[in-house]
């Protein structure tokens, strides 16, 4: 880790807010705590994966049901999708209710598809919702002005072999700016995300050569190659929407429970 990496790791204002304390798992201590500084950082971050401590994503939930179903499966978080022309778009009530009954332990991440930074913080702050998934065209100074508001933000990045090579240049749009984390998807023409299609592992992990803010694999991860992908991709977390249905939008909880295995073990 680089000392202007650790700079900004320690950011102040990059979210730590009421909200985005409330439903946090061990993760979040390893790049969250301002108070206790530098040294504790560099202990807890793995400069490898370590599987156990895999951060791992469920998305697309859309019902109180599926939600309690899913957060007994142990993810590190879920995702609720508030992308309209999403399938696994849900609305702001549903949204709520479901955060209302999330275990503590399991946090709640909105995702969103170019909205307007005044709708993102009205939807989250409705659903007390910290952490906030940018998975459209939207330009850094959105990521900025929701991290100036309080909340953490994940940016996601559409990547396939033909532009993986310039994921440093993507990166470094960020470089000023304290992201919670980059997710890489699988770049699909006319979908921004949730395709199915899986991401060029072996190229993210070749042209990857940011040690801050950590990567999130995802794009067509499933309970059989998700091993296969963090062997490959070395990311710090995975996401999965598709790869956990049984029929487009509608979880399985037993996939759901066998990726989130996988991506704990290593498929072992
Ligand atoms: O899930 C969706 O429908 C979706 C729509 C628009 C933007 C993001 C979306 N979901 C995210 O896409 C990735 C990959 O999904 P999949 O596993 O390939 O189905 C997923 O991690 C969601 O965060």
């Amino acid at each position: 880790m680089t000392d202007e990496s650790l700079f900004k790791a320690g950011l102040p204002g990059s979210a730590g807010d009421e909200w985005s304390n409330a439903n946090r798992g061990p993760h979040h201590l390893l790049h969250r705590s301002h108070d206790n500084g530098l040294q504790f950082r560099i202990l807890l971050i793995p400069s490898t994966p370590q599987l156990s401590s895999m951060f791992v994503k469920i998305c697309g939930i859309r019902d109180v049901a599926t939600a309690r179903a899913v957060a007994e499966c142990g993810p590190d978080a879920i995702g609720l999708n508030f992308y309209r022309k999403s399938s696994r778009w849900l609305d702001l009530p549903m949204a709520e209710r479901i955060c209302r009954v999330l275990p503590a332990e399991v946090e709640p991440i909105g995702v969103f598809v170019n909205h307007a930074v005044d709708e993102i913080l009205d939807i989250v702050s409705h659903c007390r919702i910290g952490t906030v998934q940018l998975h459209g065209d939207e330009p850094p100074d959105i990521a900025e002005k929701l991290i100036r508001s309080g909340r953490e933000v994940i940016r996601a990045l559409r990547i396939d072999e033909a532009n993986a090579d310039r994921l440093p240049e993507y990166v470094a749009e960020y470089r000023e700016i304290p992201l919670r984390a980059f997710l890489v998807d699988a770049r699909v023409d006319g979908a921004y995300g949730g395709s199915g299609r899986k991401a060029p592992w072996g190229a993210i992990a070749k042209a990857w050569n940011c040690d801050w803010p950590p990567l999130i694999l995802a794009g067509g991860l499933t309970p059989t190659n998700i091993a296969e992908g963090i062997r490959e991709a070395q990311p710090w977390g995975v996401d999965t929407a598709g790869g956990v249905e049984s029929s487009p939008a509608i979880k399985d909880p037993i996939k759901v429970r066998a990726f989130i295995d996988n991506a704990r073990t290593g498929g072992r």
